[in-house]
């Protein structure tokens, strides 16, 4: 891949290899593994991504924190021996292209579908993501079929995003929308989300926009081609068993995903596309 002004290929100390942003507009990484962001720092703000303390970027662990992409499955599968969440986000991307535009530095990666267990996706496809880092960050998956025949598939852009104090935070903008929750509902979500208890909530039907209220501002999370999505607390027991998370971080993180799941699960034909995109910014 041909670099730019604002973009170089780094290591950490464990030998994981990411892409580093550094643009006249903002900060930002993602990593080969996974095709994970992990920063995403806008001029003068600050960060918008989480990351456990505790993560230790291992090669084919699945990383604690930034936006770890489910892909083809959104958490556990119909078979529980099957990894939850799917496998792209412990497999090695390519990293494809950089353009450096006025508003915003694009970064192009794809998922070498040489890589995908035939068990796990048996379809001849081709699976790509693409940053769009300027004063937001965009997201935006692109599964193309390239078979004969139709596919279907569940997915996620799994955001974790900060906050100084769980107590203190909600989440507007799920008003209207349908939850199922620890397989009960579906539910009608009525007021803004607070955080009290385990949450882990997966809405249909959602608004195309929520903002994230923390004592450090608003977050506005936006998505497109998705009517659905999910928020997600550990809590208190459920940190203690969770990998690369440390027992107290429940209270400096929250998880709100982009997703097409349960009856927003997408159906791609022969010969065409489907983007899943979320936009994330302080407000
Ligand atoms: O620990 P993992 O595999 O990264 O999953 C984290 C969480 O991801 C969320 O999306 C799920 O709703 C939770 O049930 C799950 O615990």
């Amino acid at each position: 891949m041909e670099l730019s002004a604002s973009v170089s290929i780094q290591r950490t100390d464990s030998g994981l290899e990411y892409i580093q942003v550094d643009s006249a507009l903002c900060r930002g990484k993602v990593f080969l593994q996974g095709a994970q962001l992990t920063e995403f720092t806008p001029k003068g703000q600050g960060n918008l991504i989480w990351v456990s303390a505790d993560e230790d970027y291992i090669e084919g662990k699945a990383v604690r924190g930034g936006i770890p992409i489910c892909w083809p499955w959104f958490g556990v599968h119909s078979d529980p021996q099957w990894p939850i969440h799917g496998v792209a986000r412990k497999l090695i991307w390519r990293a494809e292209e950089v353009i450096e535009h006025d508003t915003h530095v694009e970064v192009r990666l794809s998922l070498p579908m040489t890589l995908v267990d035939d068990t796990y996706w048996p379809h001849q496809s081709k699976l790509e993501v693409t940053f769009l880092f300027g004063q937001s960050i965009e997201v935006r998956l692109t599964n193309t079929n390239l078979g004969q025949n139709a596919f279907t598939l569940t997915q996620a852009l799994h955001a974790y995003f900060p906050t100084p104090s769980i107590n203190e935070t909600s989440v507007d903008g799920l008003q209207g929308a349908q939850y199922i929750e620890f397989g009960q509902g579906p539910f009608l979500q009525e007021e803004v989300v607070h955080f009290a208890r385990e949450t882990d909530m997966v809405y249909t039907q959602a608004p195309a926009t929520q903002m994230i209220n923390t004592p450090d501002g608003r977050i506005e999370v936006s998505r497109e081609n998705s009517q659905s999505c999910v928020l997600w607390n550990p809590w208190v027991e459920k940190s203690q068993r969770l990998s690369n998370f440390k027992d107290d971080e429940y209270l400096s993180m929250l998880c709100l995903e982009a997703a097409n799941v349960m009856d927003d699960a997408i159906v791609v034909n022969p010969g065409e596309s489907h983007t899943l995109s979320t936009r994330i910014r302080w407000a």
